[in-house]
């Protein structure tokens, strides 16, 4: 059996589920891989929550692999322990109190009752919380309790649809904490969401859909990355002394440049240098919601993204 250390990656490749006639995942390729944190990202109604469900052998796919490494989830040899989920934290017995759901669900997972309240220190719920019976938690205390059972058999997958829901600014810094430790420790994190912003804090890599399609997958400190947009009369010879400077320069079509690697001044410097007029010359930032809402506008283009791409 593998050891609990065992890293594993999930592979989704050509998952496809259809309800009716009508495509709620329509063959959804891509990986996240161990040792990073991985957003799962898209408007209401994009497949985010079909997609987790398939992973977690809740619902079977139309067509298509959702894979913990290379195994089903229910063909794992331990699926409970391997993966922990996080999908609504409304499942909860509400006479029971937190530590009393968490003993519940232990022995299958080979938790005691000192793991109990070890996970029950790590999220963040105190004595006093965990005698109280679940009916008068608020929603983030759900969302921790959710967590905590999560975390239970101390899983090398963790995936979390929608885990900020209810936290509080505090709450989401510890969330963010408590993920990086998992993906520090070469496990493997999938966590969904709208809140874009936050998420650009939060993860390292993010796979955008939309209408079950991937749009985007890449890293967000690619996504982050500042451009220069420059314009200028001789736009192919300053794009040559550029590039000769180390900028990595992209034509981005009506004579504009997009160049990275390079600040407005050292662009200025090099055009004064060669001669050459600049008639245009922006810093641009590129927040994670910029790109999300490029891509999921409607009218925005289906074809996956590269980064390259994306800066245009
Ligand atoms: N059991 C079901 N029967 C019929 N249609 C479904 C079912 N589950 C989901 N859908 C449809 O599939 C599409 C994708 O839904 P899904 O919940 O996966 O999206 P989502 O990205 O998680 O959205 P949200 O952010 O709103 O939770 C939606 O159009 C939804 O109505």
């Amino acid at each position: 059996m593998p050891s609990h250390h065992t890293p594993y990656a999930i592979n989704v490749r050509g998952l496809t589920k259809s309800f009716g006639g009508r495509r709620a995942v329509d063959a959804l390729s891509f990986t996240v891989r161990p040792g990073r944190i991985t957003g799962f990202l898209g408007p209401n109604g994009a497949g985010k929550t079909t997609t987790l469900r398939m992973l977690l052998g809740l619902v079977r796919p139309t067509s298509g692999a959702a894979l913990i490494g290379e195994h089903r989830y229910e063909d794992l040899p331990a699926p409970a322990r391997t993966v922990g989920a996080l999908l609504e934290a409304d499942g909860f017995h509400p006479g029971r109190t937190g530590r009393d759901h968490l003993r519940t669900y232990a022995p299958a997972l080979g938790a005691d009752d000192r793991r109990v309240d070890e996970v029950l220190a790590q999220v963040g719920l105190d004595e006093d919380a965990a005698r109280r019976t679940v009916r008068g938690y608020s929603l983030g205390m759900r969302q921790r309790l959710g967590i905590a059972a999560a975390l239970l058999p101390d899983p090398p997958v963790l995936i979390c649809d929608e885990p900020t829901n209810g936290l509080d600014p505090e709450g989401i810094r510890w969330l963010r904490g408590l993920l990086r430790e998992r993906a520090d420790r070469g496990h493997t994190v999938l966590v969904s969401s709208h809140l874009l912003a936050e998420m650009q804090q939060i993860v390292d890599s993010v796979v955008i859909i939309d209408k079950g399609r991937v749009v985007y997958d890449g890293d967000v400190a690619a996504v982050g990355e500042p451009t220069v947009r420059v314009r200028a009369l001789d736009g192919a010879r300053l794009a040559a002394a550029l590039t000769a400077a180390g900028a990595v320069v992209e034509d981005a079509g009506d004579g504009v440049l997009r160049v990275r690697a390079a600040g407005a001044e050292q662009i200025a410097r090099t055009a004064l240098r060669e001669q050459i007029v600049v008639t245009e010359l922006v810093g641009e930032e590129h927040s994670l919601e910029e790109l999300f809402f490029s891509l999921t506008e409607p009218g925005a283009g289906q074809a996956p993204a590269t980064i390259q791409e994306t800066a245009q």
